[in-house]
C-alpha cells in the first residue's frame, strides 16, 4: 500500500525536513509514505492570490494518480481519531488502495481540489501552518501503523 502526500511548498526549513523524516523513515517498505512537494504560486509584489491558488490547484490535480483515493486536509473536514485513522488504513490495505493526501499552501486548497476529494479530513479545529501539517501527517500515519501492529508506541 502506498500513501502519497501532495503538499504545496518546496525548499522547507531543516526542522520541517527532519521532523517529516523522523516519522516517515520508521514505516516499513510495504506501507510506503511518499511526499510530493508542489511549487507554490507566485506571492510576491502585486501577486494575484486567486491566480497563485489556481496554479497550485492545476499542479495538484495533475499529480493525483488515476486510481488513488483522494483525501483533502481541511480544517472544516471530518475529525478522525487515531483509532479511526488506523481503521481507515486497514480498509485501504485490504482494498489494495493507494491513497493521496492533499495539503494546501498558505491560502489553502484550490476549491477544485476540495471538490475532487473523496473525503475531507480535519486534524484539529486549529488552523495549522502548512509546513507543520506534513509532519503531523507522518506522525499520525506512523502512529496508526503501530496501532495496527500492536506496537507499544501508541498508548
Ligand atoms: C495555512 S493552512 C491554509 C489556511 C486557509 N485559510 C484555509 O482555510 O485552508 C494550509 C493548509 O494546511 C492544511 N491544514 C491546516 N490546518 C489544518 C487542520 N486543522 N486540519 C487539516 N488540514 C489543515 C490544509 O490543507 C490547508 O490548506
Amino acid at each position: 500500500m502506498r500513501v502519497r502526500i501532495l503538499a504545496v511548498g518546496q525548499k522547507m526549513p531543516a526542522w520541517v525536513e527532519s521532523g517529516y523524516q523522523e516519522y516517515s523513515k520508521r514505516l516499513p517498505a510495504d506501507f510506503q509514505l511518499e511526499l510530493i512537494e508542489l511549487a507554490p504560486g507566485y506571492r510576491g509584489k502585486g501577486a494575484d492570490i486567486a491566480r497563485a491558488m489556481r496554479s497550485e490547484g492545476d499542479a495538484m490535480l495533475a499529480a493525483i494518480g488515476k486510481n488513488e483515493r483522494v483525501i483533502a486536509l481541511d480544517v472544516k473536514g471530518k475529525p478522525w481519531s487515531t483509532e479511526q485513522l488506523a481503521s481507515q488504513a486497514e480498509d485501504w490495505r485490504m482494498a489494495g488502495a493507494n491513497v493521496c493526501l492533499l495539503v494546501g499552501g498558505p491560502d489553502g486548497l484550490d476549491p477544485r481540489c476540495l471538490q475532487r476529494a473523496d473525503q475531507k479530513w480535519s486534524l484539529s479545529a486549529l488552523t495549522l501552518p502548512h509546513p507543520l501539517v506534513r509532519i503531523v501527517l507522518a506522525e499520525q500515519i506512523y502512529r496508526a501503523w503501530t496501532l495496527l501492529q500492536g506496537h507499544p508506541y501508541h498508548k
